[in-house]
């Protein structure tokens, strides 16, 4: 495996943007669900973006992927999205088709979210095969959440082992600073895996990330704690 990439999701501002981009994420998220505490306009994530591909012009700083979260969006959500968004990333009922189908119609790449508990949910990951350009193992929501994820809660990461697909996966669900070195280290000889997502870890409140805690989380991610 090459190191493992690293995703920061819920970016709402510039500053947030650029320390994570500086620090080295691979991909950064934008939560376009109204009822998460990260959401984001679409107009302001344009905004957000532009201003952060030209900083990597001037800084020689990579320009990380971007990626859109959705649940069970619409075409005219989807289509109002920033055009310069490379990943849609779906957490809602999408069905193997549909992904097929979006990830085709707005030439992007597709990230299908599936919520893990126990082993027999990895299995599900079987029918995106084909249709999906990443997979993301996140762990299930509390019962009554308001919202699909991003409720800082964790599995038990042995129930990946069960994944015998061939579409990359990234594990997410309650990552930290603390804990993803082992949340790597859990899943480094699997060879589907590409990295890991997070966002309530590096987090002071619902939505209000840190740059410490951003910093933290990729160099102990790749490795260099
Ligand atoms: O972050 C949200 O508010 C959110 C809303 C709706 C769907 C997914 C959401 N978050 C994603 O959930 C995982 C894990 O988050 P956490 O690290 O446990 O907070 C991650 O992909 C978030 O982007």
């Amino acid at each position: 495996m090459s190191g493992p990439q690293v995703k920061i999701c819920g970016v709402k501002d510039i500053d947030t943007a650029l320390a994570a981009a500086r620090a080295g994420a691979d991909f950064l998220g934008f939560v376009f669900f109204r009822k998460s505490p990260r959401f984001i306009l679409p107009e302001k994530a344009e905004e957000v973006i532009l201003d952060l591909k030209e900083a990597s012009f001037e800084e020689g700083f990579a320009l990380p992927k971007l990626v859109g979260l959705f649940v069970d969006a619409g075409e005219k959500e989807l289509s109002e999205a920033p055009t310069l968004l490379t990943h849609f990333q779906f957490h809602g009922h999408e069905s193997p088709e549909r992904c097929k189908e979006l990830g085709d119609e707005f030439a992007v790449e597709i990230i299908k979210a599936l919520p893990v508990s126990v082993a027999d949910d990895v299995l599900k990951a079987g029918a995106f095969e084909g249709a999906t350009d990443i997979i993301l193992f996140d762990a299930k929501p509390p019962p009554g959440a308001g919202r699909p994820g991003g409720h800082g809660v964790s599995f038990d990461w042995t129930a990946i082992s069960s994944y015998t697909g061939e579409t990359p996966f990234m594990l997410a669900g309650g990552l930290s600073p603390d804990n993803v070195a082992d949340a790597v280290a859990s899943q480094k000889d699997h060879s589907g895996f590409l990295g890991v997502d997070v966002s309530s870890g590096v987090e002071t409140a619902p939505g209000n990330k840190s740059a410490d805690l951003i910093a933290s989380f990729i160099s102990a991610a790749k490795g260099s704690k």
